[in-house]
């Protein structure tokens, strides 16, 4: 079999991904404020490596050279964030014009190259103060972050014409304030579900807030998400792995489909409920035009934990490599919800990369491109409406608690002296986003 482009439909799009914190660098540059990540990493022990974004990629200073790079690939599209604390240093109020300059140099710089700028408003990168006023378990955060919107859409306007608000909400409440793995840290399940309920409403709000200021603009959202299933079809397994769909999908699908929660995991969780003013959910289930998906694994799950089945291979980050997961997720929602066009936003592995005579031979990383791209293209067959695939990540960069000690790029970062280089599965992409027939 070979995945070619010609599989996919004309209009597909494809793309590489970055986030603002993991690649720009500049933290201290031009008026932008501290995020909680800047925090975050100053704290002893959260980042493996103990570094930060400080630097990162230089992409605040290299960003010419890196969209000529995106351009190379011969991609159609190019998902990138911005960083709220640069255009509102404190989160709200004044805003910093030299912020909202870089992005206006950034988006113009990729139509002149040809790239359809993909901008997420949100990827983790809080004001650090608005978290001192309780970040996201402060219901106010949602109205500040459809302010922030507002900022963006006047400048960017129809320049851009897709704008995602968030990038993966149970990352910013649940890992971030349940698990507190990633910033600001906490393990409070009653805050994580505040927090995700208020990400949600700001979604919403924001919404509505760019519906009038980029009316030819393509709305959305990016949800991370993983099928459960059970390790067998003992009812203990089967439950077990319908429970963790509800926490980790349902919980963020059903507010934005339905309307609502889902009822049974809402039980589950008790006294450690959001509180639900009138009118939430008429905000997060605001119509959306598209539907961003992020896929990198599924879940195994067994009445006493996750099971990791020995016969599949993992990635340096731990996770199965289970390209049918795909295509399962994106069936099953496609079935089970209402959706808009979906994109697959993010996808992509991370393997202990060697550079060897300035070549860098992740052949682990092209198998699992072809074997996503195959499944994104096996769901399209099966009628499913997906519109693009953003492979994560263009190149090497900060990842969260892991520093820089995981490689996602399917381009090679030396940060000793900021060079670029394509690794193999970046060739392996061109050929086949540029119809040279990829061979599977
Ligand atoms: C469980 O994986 C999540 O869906 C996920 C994986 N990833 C993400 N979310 C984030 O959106 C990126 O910033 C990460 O760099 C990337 C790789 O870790």
């Amino acid at each position: 079999m070979t995945i070619k482009r010609t599989d996919f439909p004309d209009n597909f799009i494809f793309g590489v991904a970055t986030s603002s914190y993991q690649i720009e660098g500049a933290t201290n540059e031009d008026g932008r404020g501290d995020s909680i990540w800047d925090t975050f990493c100053r704290e002893p022990g959260r980042i493996q490596d103990g570094t930060g974004g400080d630097v990162a990629c230089d992409h605040y200073h290299l960003w010419p050279q890196d969209l000529d790079l995106i351009q190379s690939l011969g991609v159609d599209a190019y998902r990138f964030s911005v960083a709220w604390p640069r255009i509102q240093p404190d989160g709200k109020g004044p805003v910093n014009q030299k912020g909202l300059d870089f992005y206006e140099r950034l988006v113009d710089g990729m139509l002149e190259r040809g790239l359809q700028p993909y901008l997420t408003l949100y990827h983790w990168d809080l004001p650090q103060t608005l978290q001192d006023e309780g970040g996201w378990v402060n219901r106010e955060t949602a109205y500040r972050f459809a302010e922030y919107a507002r900022v963006v859409a006047e400048r960017l306007g129809g320049r851009v014409r897709s704008y995602a608000t968030l990038n993966e909400p149970w990352c910013s409440s649940i890992l971030s304030y349940q698990i507190g793995e990633h910033a600001p840290g906490l393990q409070d399940r009653r805050a994580a579900l505040a927090a995700a309920h208020h990400l949600l409403l700001g979604h919403g709000e924001a919404v509505k807030v760019m519906r009038d200021i980029v009316p030819g603009s393509s709305l959305g959202i990016v949800l991370n998400l993983q099928p459960a299933y059970p390790a067998s079809d003992r009812e203990e397994d089967v439950a077990a792995a319908r429970f963790a769909d509800g926490t980790f999908n349902r919980w963020f699908l059903d507010p934005i489909f339905r309307g609502e929660y889902p009822a049974d995991i809402w039980d589950a969780y008790g006294e450690d409920v959001p509180t639900v003013q009138d009118g939430d959910f008429a905000a997060t289930s605001q119509p959306i035009d598209f539907l961003g998906v992020n896929y990198y694994s599924r879940s195994v799950n067994g009445a006493t934990g996750n099971v990791r089945p020995s016969e599949s291979s993992y990635t340096h980050m731990g996770w199965e490599v289970y390209p049918q997961g795909l295509t399962d997720l994106l069936v099953r929602i496609n079935h089970d919800y209402t959706v808009p066009p979906v994109y697959i936003t993010e996808n992509g592995a991370a393997y202990p990369d060697e550079l060897e005579g300035g070549r860098v031979h992740d052949a682990q990383r092209v198998e699992y491109f072809k074997a996503h791209v195959q499944a994104t293209s096996d769901a399209v067959q099966q009628g499913v409406n997906v519109a693009g695939y953003f492979a994560w990540s263009l190149m090497d960069n900060f990842e969260w608690a892991f520093g820089y000690s995981r490689r996602f790029g399917m381009v090679y970062v030396d940060y000793g002296n900021q060079q670029r280089i394509l690794k193999d599965s970046a060739k392996w992409y061109q050929t086949l986003v540029t119809r040279q027939d990829a061979g599977v």
